[in-house]
């Protein structure tokens, strides 16, 4: 019997049919659906008559266009609303399993809510109209994201065109040190395999240290997988995530369960199987991280300083570090630790689960922001998470500490709703895209895990928050 990956049995278990070149047709078993990527496909089903394949497939909410306060107001911006009253009519229209509309106590960011719900299991194909959709990879699942017009053939035929991908193992072995998490993970291998390194592949996260992540933590792996260029990342099956997925409302129950348990423990990479690539981290060498440039890759650890131009002998790297640092207002040989922030953005769905702001808590916890810090945005990324935060007192750490404790959303990820950086502010950000304009046109972002923009905010800078007491 030959030794198969986690990405094998996941592609040829879901194989309908396959075409001489290697094309194959693809069965999708979960399509998660948001208000940004999802008009255009009803459309086309209703200009040709059709209906959903599987309505039972589909779960849905608005994440991207909501505001995260004044939800008495209802949404201000028309386009804003106007897409989410269109999600609403369509899927009213259409049907699915589940739709958490605004203000919903279920509704949030598609890839939080996906998880929280059991809606994501292992051995599942699942698809988005989301580029992070790769999150739901943390599961045994084979999840990525898909354009407009592959959303609308999934409705209409519950399958997907597709062409493997190659298979690339990421290990990273040993214990991580106090203050480094998975974000810190995450930047650290974009680090090194660059944005383009995973291009062409599917990569699954093994090692000892990936073991040792919560789900929480292998979500915001997977989630960055995108980042790293590859199609999708995966986690193989364990019991952590058998726990995880226990008695939530859409994982199986009772006998199912037992059989499910048993058919996801087959969900691991058989050992021997051969990658096309494998990459190796050493869990100790990876020290907090911190963007410094446009680029998920323009990252460094905080004990470093901002690199030269002058110092990168290709040409092209030299005009995109210069261009990079132009942009972000930076000084070659600057301290990292040096750099202050005027916002900071605590959400997204790399990092907005009950983990990420049980972390943020603890380092805030009877502190205050600093005065330079105009603004701290705290956003959980579901209804769920809010309530939960709630009710083990987070949300009033962070308002003591004169921070803003708001409604579930994409938020200040990307400058889709009211909260956006204004031209030249500089925000330490949980989220996952460092690009030009990201969180508001001029707006400068470094990517942080909760803990490390948690601290800056207390302290007006960067810190390395291993030194945090
Ligand atoms: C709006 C949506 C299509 C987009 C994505 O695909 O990722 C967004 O979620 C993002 O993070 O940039
Ligand atoms: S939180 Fe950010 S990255 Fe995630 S789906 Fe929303 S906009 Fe995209």
């Amino acid at each position: 019997m030959s030794c198969k990956t986690l990405y094998d049995k996941l592609w040829e278990s879901h194989i309908v049919r396959q075409e001489a070149d290697g094309t194959c047709l693809i069965y999708i078993d979960r399509h998660l659906v948001h208000e940004v990527t999802s008009p255009q496909a009803f459309e086309g089903l209703k200009l040709a008559g059709r209906q959903l394949w599987r309505k039972s497939s589909i779960v849905s909410t608005a994440d991207h266009n909501t505001p995260t306060n004044e939800w008495d107001k209802g949404i201000q911006d028309p386009i804003s609303r106007t897409q989410v009253e269109t999600l609403d009519a369509n899927i009213k229209e259409f049907g699915a399993l589940a739709y958490f509309p605004f203000k919903d106590i279920k509704q949030g960011i598609v890839h939080v809510v996906g998880p929280e719900n059991g809606a994501t299991l292992p051995g599942m194909t699942v698809v988005c109209g989301d580029s992070h959709t790769s999150t739901h990879g943390a599961f045994a699942a084979l999840a990525h994201g898909i354009g407009t017009s592959e959303v609308e053939h999934v409705m209409a035929t519950q399958t997907l065109v597709a062409k493997k991908s190659k298979a690339m193992l990421v290990r990273v072995d040993g214990v991580l040190g106090k203050g480094v998490t998975a974000k810190d993970v995450a930047l650290a291998i974009i680090g090194k395999i660059g944005t383009a390194g995973g291009t062409g592949y599917a990569i699954e996260f093994g090692g000892s240290a990936i073991r040792g992540l919560s789900i929480e933590g292998r979500m915001t792996l997977c989630n960055m997988a995108i980042e790293g260029g590859a199609r999708a990342g995966m986690v193989a099956f364990d019991d952590k995530t058998a726990e995880y997925l226990k008695g939530r409302d859409f994982a199986p129950k009772g006998e199912l369960w037992d059989k499910a348990v048993a058919y996801w423990s087959s969900l691991v990479s058989d050992e021997g199987a051969q990658f096309d690539a494998v990459v190796e981290l050493k869990a100790e060498d990876i020290a907090p991280q911190v963007t410094w440039g446009t680029s998920p890759e323009q990252v460094l650890p905080v004990t470093a300083v901002v690199p030269n131009p002058a110092d990168q002998a290709d040409p092209v790297k030299q005009a995109s570090y210069t261009r990079a640092l132009q942009y972000m207002g930076l000084e070659a040989n600057t301290p990292i630790t040096d750099i202050p922030v005027d916002k900071v953005f605590i959400g997204s769905c790399t990092n907005s689960r009950i983990e990420d702001l049980r972390a943020a808590a603890g380092v805030v916890k009877g502190k205050k922001k600093a005065d330079s810090v105009k603004l701290v945005l705290i956003v959980p990324g579901s209804g769920l998470v809010k309530r939960q935060a709630e009710e083990e007192g987070l949300d009033k750490i962070f308002i003591e500490a004169g921070f803003e404790w708001r409604e579930p959303g994409c938020s200040m990820c990307l400058a889709m709703n009211a909260d956006r950086l204004e031209p030249g502010e500089r925000c330490a950000s949980t989220s996952n895209r460092n690009f030009e304009g990201r969180q508001g046109q001029g707006g400068r972002t470094h990517l942080v895990s909760p803990e490390m923009a948690a601290a800056a905010a207390i302290a007006g800078h960067f810190v390395d928050i291993r030194n945090w007491n």
